[in-house]
């Protein structure tokens, strides 16, 4: 199957919760980053770290940006991923997310290639939540961000249901994912802890 398109990972928050910079994380003595890059790039032609330390990523072989509009949060990562993307449509995963799921990433990716609607994102909707990581976002967004930004608001979710957006129902993305494991982020040391003692040997 022919690789193309962009994915980037979010990897410039603070980490507040987890208490040291989550981009560092570690599983089972290998960088949680390296893992899902080449997990990634198994499907994506064009891969993209958003980071404001690119210091960690001297000898990386992919593509490094730092935030335009810095401190906004996930928004900021977003905005940057799409500006410097080469593809109209660009995947998202935060940096903290362990479970990549190939096959859910290549049912949307199709999903949006084959629409016949003008969309602006693609995530996934769980009754009325969002899963606003783990989706596609269009380059036509970056200055619907640029406004969103500039008038003092940052929530994503709210950003969202603003947007043209296709939604992928509960009941579909868990034939992907029965226990929704692929939407687990690790925010605390605790997350990361319960996630370690079920995944000591995960590769
Ligand atoms: N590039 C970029 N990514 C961000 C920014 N803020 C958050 N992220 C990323 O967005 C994803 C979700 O972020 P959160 O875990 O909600 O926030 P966080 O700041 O990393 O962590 P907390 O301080 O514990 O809330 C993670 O992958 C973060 O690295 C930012 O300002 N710039």
């Amino acid at each position: 199957m022919r690789k193309f398109g962009t994915a980037a990972i979010l990897a410039g928050g603070k980490s507040t919760r987890m208490g040291f910079d989550k981009q560092l994380l570690k599983i089972n003595e290998k960088k949680l980053i390296d893992k899902l890059v080449s997990k990634l790039s198994v499907e994506f032609e064009e891969i993209i770290v958003v980071t404001n330390s690119p210091e960690y990523y001297l000898d990386f072989n992919f593509k490094v940006v730092k935030d335009i509009i810095v401190e906004k949060g996930p928004l900021s990562g977003i905005h940057a991923g799409l500006k410097e993307s080469n593809s109209q449509f660009v995947y998202f995963i935060a940096c903290d997310m362990p479970n990549i799921n190939l096959k859910y990433i290549r049912y949307m990716k199709y999903k949006i290639r084959d629409l016949d609607m003008d969309i602006k994102a693609c995530v996934t909707r769980f009754g009325v939540n969002i899963e606003p990581f783990n989706g596609f976002y269009s380059k036509d967004i970056v200055l619907d961000i640029e406004d969103y930004l500039a008038q003092g608001k940052r929530s994503l979710n709210q950003l969202i249901k603003q947007l043209q957006t296709y939604y992928v129902e509960e009941e579909e993305a868990r034939m992907f994912s029965p226990n929704w494991d692929m939407f687990l982020n690790l925010n605390t040391k605790e997350d990361l802890e319960y996630f370690l003692k079920d995944n000591c040997n995960i590769s």
